[in-house]
């Protein structure tokens, strides 16, 4: 179970301030995520914020519950603006987590229904970001374990931000990675060779996953391995196949990609790395003067 609950006892926020739409955003095995309102007063302004509402829907599990105060804890210590932020919790007709609104919501779907209006050059932008949230995530020696482009939300077309902590894992100081105890429904599409092989996690892992969340990207929301279940793709990628160049994808973006799918992880390049190739190409491309953050559009 998760430690100090204390720490996230002033993250409570009390039911009434809270309106939950019958909109249903997405689901999962955990439950559903509703959209809702905040309200606020700050500074006594009274002001109301759009939210993301995560909802067990088994509440009784203490398990499940378990889980998502995890989730939130996790949260809780991140702060990045490539990252969605949690607001807090609420426990009432079930336990809540109360998320930051990205109301342009997954980027696979996104991307599925908005192929004509979104350029090479916006899609290498919305990478470099994640990459952008990733390396925080690297040096806070946070693994995510479930980074894939279902799980990186859109502000707009030109923002993102990555989601959807529940399997992410705190590293211990010197630990190099994170070694699960069982097997769970994992995306192992998703997933580097020594995850399913030996179940270790570190964030040389999650660049594997990254690279998988560029082929999604470039190929416009594309479903990875498509003719595969899980387990053939393990061998597919044991006899040194890969996947192959969305044919969008520029050739120096295909290049980091299989970078990012380096059989042993070692020769993997971390997220500092990544994320310098990812800026590197995208000032090379964009034909605007670079703003200093470029979420600042
Ligand atoms: C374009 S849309 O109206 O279909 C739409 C869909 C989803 C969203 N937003 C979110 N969705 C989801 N969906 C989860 C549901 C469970 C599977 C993984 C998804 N990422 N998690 C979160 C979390 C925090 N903040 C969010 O905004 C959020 C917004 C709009």
């Amino acid at each position: 179970a998760y430690h100090n609950p204390k720490d996230l006892k002033k993250f409570f926020i009390n039911r009434d301030q809270l309106v939950m739409d019958e909109v249903e955003l997405g689901s999962g095995n955990f439950g559903c995520v509703k959209k809702g309102v905040l309200k606020t007063t700050e500074n006594n302004e009274n002001g109301q914020i759009d939210v993301a509402i995560k909802v067990l829907k088994n509440e009784n599990e203490s398990l499940v519950k378990d889980e998502m105060m995890r989730e939130a804890e996790i949260m809780h210590q991140l702060s990045n603006a490539y990252i969605v932020r949690m607001l807090g919790l609420c426990q009432a007709e079930s336990l809540m987590l109360v998320m930051e609104m990205a109301s342009a919501g997954p980027l696979n779907k996104f991307l599925q229904s908005n192929k004509s209006s979104v350029s090479v050059e916006g899609i290498v932008r919305l990478m470099h970001q994640v990459s952008m949230g990733m390396r925080y995530l690297e040096e806070k020696k946070f693994v995510h374990r479930d980074l894939a482009a279902r799980n990186v939300l859109l502000v707009n077309q030109n923002f993102a931000k990555i989601s959807d902590f529940g399997l992410s894992k705190a590293l211990g100081a010197d630990d190099r990675y994170y070694k699960a105890r069982t097997t769970g429904k994992w995306p192992l599409k998703w997933y580097a060779p020594e995850c399913i092989s030996f179940h270790k996690f570190s964030s040389k892992s999650d660049v594997w996953s990254f690279g998988v969340t560029m082929w999604e990207a470039f190929s416009y929301g594309g479903k990875p391995y498509r003719k595969m279940v899980g387990t053939q793709v393990v061998d597919y990628i044991k006899e040194g196949n890969r996947l192959e160049r969305p044919s969008q994808c520029p050739e120096q973006m295909y290049q980091l990609m299989m970078d990012c799918w380096t059989y042993n992880h070692e020769d993997r390049p971390d997220f500092q790395q990544a994320e310098g190739s990812m800026r590197t190409y995208y000032y090379s491309i964009c034909n605007q003067p670079q703003p200093s953050c470029p979420c600042t559009m």
